[in-house]
């Protein structure tokens, strides 16, 4: 089996006396994808941080790639993040003077791709989210799904490996909460990412392979119901 692009082992985080989450135990193998639920409040985007090392965990150890990431300072940490982390947000934080195309061209251009090539790949993975007639919009001129499906699009942008998604679908109501979130696992298994995603809806969480809540500070894994 091949060995996990993300791992976290014992991981805990605490703030002050407040413990959140403890004994955090998780990996997730390429192309692997997993949701995390749990009511407010209860660790999700914590946990979320602690793997796309934005937060440090207050124990344990996260390796990425088969890394371990503690030992390493703030530049080679952004420099993992950057090369194997994408990143959705319930909100969706494009830049609104931009067009989708170039939202989405951004992080490559930043990442010192050619503009031709940064746009052709922008417009690719657009187009793979359903959004071939909306390149040339602005975050204005679409709807909040299209708004999404253009974030996750970004995500993808510099060819991440692994994908982390807070509520991507949070913010939206829930035929189109059904519709960005297949796209986003579409998106995710076509490219052969792993995913871990956080949500409040069992149904959502159910399409992916695995699925686990936030129990008493603890990370358990779900039988998945037939779908
Ligand atoms: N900087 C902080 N200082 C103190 N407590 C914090 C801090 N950040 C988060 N917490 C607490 O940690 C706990 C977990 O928060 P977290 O945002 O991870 O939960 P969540 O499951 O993602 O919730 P939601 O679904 O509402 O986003 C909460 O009790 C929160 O109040």
């Amino acid at each position: 089996m091949s060995e996990p692009v993300l791992r976290l082992e014992n991981v805990a985080r605490r703030y002050g006396d407040l413990v959140v989450v403890e004994e955090i135990n998780f990996s997730l193998r390429p192309g692997e994808t997993a949701a995390l639920l749990g009511p407010s409040g209860s660790g999700k985007s914590s946990l979320l941080h602690i793997a796309g090392l934005l937060e440090a965990a207050s124990a344990g150890e996260v390796h990425i790639m088969g890394r371990a990431t503690s030992p390493l300072n703030d530049a080679e940490r952004t420099r993992i993040r950057r090369a194997t982390l994408g990143f959705v947000y319930q909100f969706h934080h494009l830049l609104p003077e931009f067009s989708a195309l170039g939202n989405v061209a951004l992080p490559q251009l930043i990442a010192g791709v050619k503009k031709k090539e940064a746009e052709a790949e922008a417009v690719r993975l657009l187009k793979l989210m359903g959004l071939g007639e909306r390149v040339h919009h602005q975050p204005g001129q679409l709807s909040g799904g299209e708004q999404q499906r253009t974030a996750i699009a970004r995500a993808l942008a510099n060819k991440p490996k692994i994908m982390l998604a807070d509520e991507p679908t949070g913010n939206l109501d829930p035929k189109t909460s059904d519709v960005v979130f297949d796209a986003l696992l579409n998106l995710v298994r076509g490219e052969g990412l792993a995913a871990l995603t956080a949500t409040h809806d069992q149904r959502l969480a159910n399409r992916m392979d695995r699925v686990y809540v936030i129990r008493d500070q603890r990370l358990v894994e779900l039988k998945k119901e037939p779908a």
